[in-house]
This record gives C-alpha cells, structure tokens and sequence, in this order.
C-alpha cells in the first residue's frame, strides 16, 4: 500500500459561532517521506502516551500503533482538533481513546464537576456499548480513577439519574440521547457547558443519515469554545463535511494522500469470492460451504431480511449445524449479548440483517403501521429499532468468513459488510452467492472494485474450491429439507425467538448488572425447530463428496488446526493466514504513512509493487486458493 499516505491538512477557521457561513481556508500540509519514515517506526512510547496506557495496551496484546493511530494520537494530545478518516478495521477506536484517557488523567480530580468531562458518540447501541466495554477495560488495566457510562435513549429518566450520579468523566451515547437528558433533567446544559473538555463522533459518516443532525445541533449549541472535537471515519461523504464545518475548528485532517475511493475502503487482506447460482439454490450451496467444511471458522452471514434469516437458521438446523441471528428486532440486550458471545468464540455461525436492510424493513412496517396501526398494536408487532446497526464500526472478533447469502443493496454494504473480517492483524475471506437477479448489482460492485485502470482484474475470483459434484451431491437433501421450512414455520420461530429472547433479555439485564463480565448465563444459538435433526442429515457420507472437495475440506481442518484447533478458538490464522498476515496484506499497515517498506519482523518479505500497491492486494487477492 505504498500509494497509501497520510496527508494532514490543517483548517484555518474563525470561531465556532460563525463557522457556517465562513469561507474556508485550507492549508494542506503533506507528511514528507522522512516525517513518514520516522512517524512510521514511532512506538507508543515515542507517541508520547503515558506509561500507564503503554502498560494496559501491553496486557491487552497491542504493542505497535497503526498508522492512523501514529497520526492522530500526537495531534490529539497536543490539543488538536483532528478529522480522522481511515478504512474500517484500521484501529480508529484507540486513535482517540488513548489520548482522551491520557488528558482525562489530568484533569480528573482538578476541579469539582457536575457533567462528563468528555462525550462519545456513536451512531448505534452496539456500537455505543463496544466502545464502553474498550474504555472500562483500558481503565481497569490503567488503575486509574475515572469514571465511565454508557446510557440509551430508551433508558427510563430514573436509570440515567442512577447512572450519572457518580459523577462520570466519560459519556459514552448516541446524539439522540442528550437532549433527552435535558428534557429529563438529568443534565443541565449549564454543567456541560461548564465541564466539557472533549466530544467525539465517531462513525461521524452515518451520523446524519441516521438522523442525528437535529440532535447534533443541540448538543453543539451548549459545547464549549475550548473543547476538544474529534470526528473519526471510515469513509468520506458530504456528511462528513457537514459535520466537520459545524462542529470543528481549526483541525488537522488526516486522510489518505493518494488512491481512489476503492484502495481507501477495501480491506485488502480479505479475498474475495463469489458463486454463480439461482435465488433457489443459494441454500444448497450455503450448506455445502459449511457442511462440507470448505470454508473456515468463524463465519458471519449477511442476510438481507429477517425472514430470510429464519429460513437459514431453520434449514442449517436440520442439518445439525447450529447458528445465532442477530437482527434490529431484538432486544437490545439479547443482541448485545449475542455479539458478545460470538466475540467470546461461543458459536461459529451468525447470521445478521444488516441495517440498510432494517431500515427498508423499518419503512416497509412503517407504511403498514399506517394502513392498520391498531391491528399491528393488538397483535404486538414487534418494532425494530431504529438505533441498530449489525455492520457499521461493530468489531466482530476473528471473524474468518463473511458469506453474503443475499446480496447487498450497495457496493458501501458490500464493502462494509466484508469490512467485518480482516480486521487488525488478521486475514479473512468472502463468499458472495450471486443470483441472475443480483448479476448487475455484482457488476457494479466488481467494476467498483477493479477502478478506472484496472477493469480487466477480477478482485472477486470465483470460488474454486467447491465443485459442481460436491455441491450436486447434497441437493436431493438439500431440496427435500428445504421444502419443510414453510413460511409458518418460519413466522413461528421468529415468533418463538423473539419471546426466547425477551425473556433473555429481562434476564441478562438482571445479570449484567450484578456480573457485567458473565458471559456465559443464555444461550443464542439454541436450535428453534420443534423436531431434532435426524441423524443421517447430521453427517455427510465420504462417499457422496468428491475428491477435490474433500481436499478442499482437508486443508481448511488443517489450518484450523494449526490456528489451534478447537472451534472456540474462533479464526485468524493457519497457514493461509500465516501466509498472508504478512506486513504487504496486513489491513493495518496498509494505512502505513510511510509508504515504503519496512524491515523487521514479519515485514521484510513482502515488497510493494510497481505501482505502489501492497504486493498482497492484487497479486495475492487475485491467486485462486485452495482453501479460505
Ligand atoms: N495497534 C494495534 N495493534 C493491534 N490491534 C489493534 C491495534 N489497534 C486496534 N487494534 C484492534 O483492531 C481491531 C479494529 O479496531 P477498531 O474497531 O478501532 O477499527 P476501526 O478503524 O474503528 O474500524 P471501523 O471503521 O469498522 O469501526 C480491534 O479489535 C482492535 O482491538
């Protein structure tokens, strides 16, 4: 990713108050190659972080920054406002989070407070509480005195009272939640005004389009002058824009020098494959991917509606393979919970709605609310909320696979939701199943892909390691199991699950509070069909699978053994991995400011290109490989 750069641009703005309707000047400032050599070999201590932060980072396994986070980290503590753009799964969390706990340690204790020291926001609950979870145990492991609290919208005024009456340094929240505290008093924007040293948005680029902006401008009104604002990103839009002007100043932009839109948002450890075949044999071929073992552990599948979801988890059922769902139809706390647990390595299978999705789904309930508001009360229709979100800034653990089972509605969901493996120093891969009715929306996303130049490389390789035998033999099977999962049976299990999972949820509610840490209390991946599976679908005899899979199979178990072997120890390494965690395809140092090559561990093996890409980009992503 030699191409790849930071480049700091520093804002000149007047005052906040006026910001809109000033003329922007900009003055770009590009990190020179020997600023980047030295800003690239910068170690944690070198950033200037204290030793505290070095210390937890070091129990936690993390012992180099990544570039965004070599970037960003100095501005910060130096008291910058920064717009941090950088690809998904680069480590933008601790970007700012270091800094922020590192200000906080000298400002706790300085004066007597009555609001948080710092806001967090973030577009959606799950991502509210991953970022809560990441600053509770960065404090625990500093042993340092400071406070953190993660409140909902919905959460009743009494809840939040509780919450904010130990006085938190930190707020973790979506914008939403704000102005309702105000409304409930359980904030005074006097207090904000009077204590806020630091606001966050991060995911700033799905800020509005969840309809946050209203909520914005009211937290924004009552901020202080001398607060420190940061807004991270995966990616650039007019949103992002908007934001910046409205709520920064002065900020130093770090964002990528070179590269089209595609090397900014493609992960590019993760190789990319797709299936050719019809709407109906998408189930077929799912369960010979998984049953016949060609592809590795763990595996997240994208669906794109809930009913779908049920089908798929029914149907795999039959089959003895067992799988979670996770969609915006749940309780917060059960989907909390669930990604939780399939983090902790619990289960391997998820299958998860995403939110384009929700929302389409949201809308199409909203438009039969209107038509029959009453019956869908009387029947409890449940309500999907409107602050999920499966895909965006959710840090999926060791996810190996991601399998789009229906096919995303837009290459930023296609590129999302692949986003979800690869993370940090890890490799993955991706499965599309593409039916004719998909073929031109998998144009778009492959032409997306390849970019102006290079319209004649597949980025997306088919995937050769499942045969048209292996697949053939398990379709009488798969046909006839395929017809019991009726329509019925699907409403009833999504039914079912659902009240499992409220009573899960006033449970885990419980049990979360009393032991936050308890993983263990509920189980997600239960199977939800009345009938067990029968016992000659469970196992596939040798005989029906063809050479060539099997080898495909044997390769995949031996790399799951050499990641460690058992299936809680989830994915993200094997010889594949090991081959290709190597620096050229390592997600996190293709944000390399650097641009050049590294010596050291690891690194040394792996040149750039020609052209300056990361050698595991193209030459590697585009090999056909065995096994995934
Ligand atoms: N310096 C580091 N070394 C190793 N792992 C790291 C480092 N920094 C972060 N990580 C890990 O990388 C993973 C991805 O980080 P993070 O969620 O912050 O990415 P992100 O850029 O915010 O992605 P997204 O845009 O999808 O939210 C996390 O599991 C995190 O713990």
């Amino acid at each position: 990713m030699g191409k790849e750069k930071f480049k700091a641009v520093e804002d000149v703005k007047p005052e906040v108050e006026e910001v809109e309707k000033a003329e922007e000047v900009e003055e770009q400032r590009d990190v020179g190659e020997e600023e980047e050599q030295e800003e690239a070999d910068k170690t944690f201590e070198e950033l200037g972080l204290d030793s505290r932060l070095i210390r937890a980072l070091t129990k936690k396994g993390i012992e180099k920054p990544t570039p965004i986070q070599q970037s960003a980290i100095p501005y910060i503590l130096e008291g910058k406002d920064v717009v941090a753009r950088a690809k998904t799964g680069s480590g933008k969390t601790l970007a700012y989070l270091l800094p922020l706990l590192q200000k906080l340690f000298s400002v706790s204790g300085n004066k007597k407070k009555l609001a948080p020291s710092a806001f967090i926001l973030v577009p959606s609950r799950e991502l509210s509480h991953q970022v809560y979870t990441e600053v509770s145990s960065l404090i625990e492991l500093c042993r340092v005195q400071l406070k953190v609290v993660q409140l909902a919208s919905t959460m009743p005024a009494s809840d939040m009272r509780n919450a904010l009456a130990g006085l938190p340094e930190i707020l973790v929240t979506t914008p939403a939640c704000i102005p309702k505290c105000f409304a409930a008093g359980v904030l005074e924007p006097k207090a904000i005004s009077d204590s806020l040293e630091i606001l966050v948005l991060d995911e700033a680029d799905l800020l509005l389009s969840y309809g946050y902006e209203d909520n914005l401008r009211s937290v924004i009104s009552i901020i202080p002058r001398r607060c420190l604002r940061l807004l991270m990103s995966a990616t650039t839009c007019s949103d992002v824009e908007k934001l910046k002007k409205l709520i920064l100043h002065n900020p130093v932009v770090l964002t990528l020098q070179e590269g089209n839109d595609k090397e900014e948002a493609v992960p590019s450890n993760v190789q990319q494959f797709w299936i050719s075949c019809s709407a109906q044999d998408k189930l077929l071929h799912i369960l010979a991917l998984l049953k016949l073992e060609v592809v590795q552990k763990k595996i997240l599948t994208f669906v794109n509606s809930i009913d779908m979801g049920f089908r798929l988890k029914l149907f795999l059922e039959k089959f003895g393979i067992k799988s979670a769902i996770l969609n915006g139809e749940l309780p917060q706390n059960s989907r909390l919970h669930i990604l939780e647990q399939f983090n902790a390595g619990l289960f391997d299978y998820l299958i998860a709605t995403d939110d384009n999705n929700q929302t389409k789904e949201k809308e199409e309930s909203k438009g039969e609310d209107n038509k029959d508001d009453k019956k869908n009360k009387r029947r409890g229709k449940p309500k999907l909320d409107a602050e999920f979100g499966v895909v965006r800034g959710i840090d999926f653990k060791k996810v190996h696979t991601v399998i789009n089972y229906d096919m995303p509605q837009s290459v930023t969901g296609y590129i999302h939701r692949i986003g979800r493996t690869g993370r940090a120093y890890s490799s993955g891969s991706s499965i599309s199943l593409v039916s004719p009715d998909e073929m031109e929306g998998f144009e778009e996303i492959k032409s997306f892909l390849a970019g102006d130049e290079d319209k004649d490389t597949d980025i997306i390789t088919p995937f050769s390691s499942l045969t048209k035998n292996a697949v053939e033999s398990l379709r009488y099977r798969a046909e006839d199991v395929a017809k019991s999962v009726t329509r019925i049976a699907i409403r009833e299990s999504r039914a079912q699950d659902l009240r499992n999972e409220i009573i899960n949820s006033e449970k885990l509610k419980a049990h979360f509070e009393a032991n936050p840490k308890d993983l263990d209390l509920l189980k997600h991946d239960k199977p939800l069909s009345k009938t067990a599976p029968a016992p000659h679908l469970k196992d596939i005899p040798e005989y029906l699978v063809d050479p060539k899979t099997q080898e495909a199979s044997k390769m995949v178990k031996l790399a799951r053994a050499a990641m460690g072997g058992s299936r809680r120890s989830g994915g993200g390494g094997g010889r594949t991995n090991k081959k290709r965690s190597r620096k050229g395809g390592d997600p996190l140092k293709t944000f390399n400011p650097n641009g050049s090559n590294k010596r050291g561990r690891g690194g040394g093996g792996v040149g750039q290109k020609k052209d300056g890409k990361g050698s595991n980009d193209g030459s590697t992503q585009h090999k056909k490989q065995k096994t995934v």
